[in-house]
């Protein structure tokens, strides 16, 4: 009977998966041991050298078996991803002792189901203790949960690949007196979300958050003649359109964060660029010391003194001290008119001697220097195999 037949071969799929999620646990636990060893021989997190020897194998067996080179490279890319990842994560724990707790307080923007919640709940994930999530409307809000101890950490989005920087989040840091601590990127997948039944060409207002309608403006063309209505967050977005049960209303957000209030993806894929990611800063109210065997990054926020070229000087100092800056934003200063606050992102962990000797050079070229704080890479760029194409002939 071919109803049975099925059953059979399924029955075997669901025990062979079941080995596969029990060799990935043991693989883990090997990896984890692996991070033990690189503490004691102060040995960094990262071996790319390994990554290329281990993919070129796998690629070289996986065609003998009959596997795609590219899906053997995809697969190990989030398991290797994953590792370094956790190994990352233990080692910023040992360097912090005390620094766990059995509930992590974590104040974000929007409700369930908004991009920062999708965030948060990937960023600690990899982190032990419960999560209490705490859905905040602004960014001040935000930050005023952590300076008042309600929150142990912020989660605020700092930048968008199609969007660009959020201003609003700059602002803020130039007052707080919290800390970076962490970082990680989400990819950020527009959709239309719509109640049961409803139909695309029966659309007439659509609610999203400002940095939506920015981030999908040709889409937006294209739909042609329908009123937007900005929202605090994406989550809000789909609270309303949950509430108003019309078949002429949309929202425009994740598909995970829509189905949590019943809603249905009828389109996907809206923003302008199809590689769409937000950063994520992750704040708290003591810096965190990062092992200098795990890639940092550091946000430092200066003003220069105002004369001609004195910018060119400051950056001058990273190049002299070997420092790659990924990111330089400037903001005005509130209340000094034409004043700039400069934000630079740069690799390095500020235990490290020439981050060190820039920091003090600054501090003396500046009218005003803080470092916002240093914390580990999250993005792990995948080891690229040059040979994959070659090795497929
Ligand atoms: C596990 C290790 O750490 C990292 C993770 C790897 C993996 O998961 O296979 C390989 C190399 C390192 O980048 C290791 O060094 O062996």
């Amino acid at each position: 009977m071919p109803k049975q037949e099925l059953e059979e071969i399924r029955k075997k799929i669901t025990s062979l998966d079941s080995d596969l999620l029990s060799l990935l646990a043991t693989r883990q636990g090997l990896t984890n041991q692996v991070a033990e060893t690189k503490v004691k021989n102060q040995i960094p997190v990262r071996d790319q050298a390994r990554e290329e020897q281990l993919l070129i194998r796998l690629i070289k067996q996986g065609q003998k078996a009959g596997l795609d080179p590219h899906y053997v490279t995809q697969l190990f890319h989030v398991i290797i991803e994953d590792s370094v990842l956790n190994q990352q994560a233990m080692l910023a724990r040992w360097a912090n002792p005390g620094s766990e707790k059995p509930l992590n307080r974590v104040a974000f923007l929007g409700d369930k189901g908004s991009y920062s919640y999708l965030a948060t709940q990937k960023y600690f994930s990899r982190r032990p203790g419960e999560l209490l999530e705490i859905g905040c409307q602004s960014f001040v809000e935000i930050i005023n949960k952590v300076e008042s101890g309600e929150a142990d950490f912020a989660v605020l989005p700092i930048e968008n690949t199609s969007s660009g920087s959020i201003n609003e989040v700059y602002d803020q840091l130039q007052h707080t007196r919290l800390s970076i601590v962490g970082e990680l990127t989400h990819p950020i997948k527009h959709a239309l979300l719509v109640s049961d039944g409803v139909e695309i060409s029966k659309i007439k207002t659509l609610y999203a958050h400002p940095q939506v309608f920015a981030q999908c403006s040709h889409f937006l063309a294209e739909l042609g003649n329908v009123e937007v209505k900005p929202c605090d967050s994406t989550s809000a977005a789909m609270i309303v359109v949950n509430e108003l049960r019309s078949g002429e209303v949309a929202a425009i957000g994740s598909e995970a964060g829509g189905s949590l209030y019943g809603l249905k993806a009828i389109k996907s894929n809206l923003a302008n660029q199809k590689e769409n990611h937000s950063r994520f800063i992750v704040v708290a109210s003591d810096s965190v010391k990062v092992p200098l065997q795990v890639p940092a990054k550091t946000t430092l926020i200066m003003s220069t003194v105002q004369k001609p070229g004195a910018l060119v000087e400051a950056l001058l100092v990273l190049r002299e001290n070997q420092i790659n800056m990924t990111k330089l934003e400037s903001r005005p200063i509130t209340g000094n008119p034409w004043e700039e606050m400069f934000y630079l992102d740069v690799e390095g962990n500020i235990a490290d001697g020439p981050m060190q000797n820039a920091m003090e050079a600054l501090r003396g070229m500046t009218r005003y220097f803080k470092v916002l704080g240093c914390y580990p890479i999250e993005e792990i760029s995948p080891t690229k195999i040059a040979a994959v194409n070659a090795l497929m002939e």
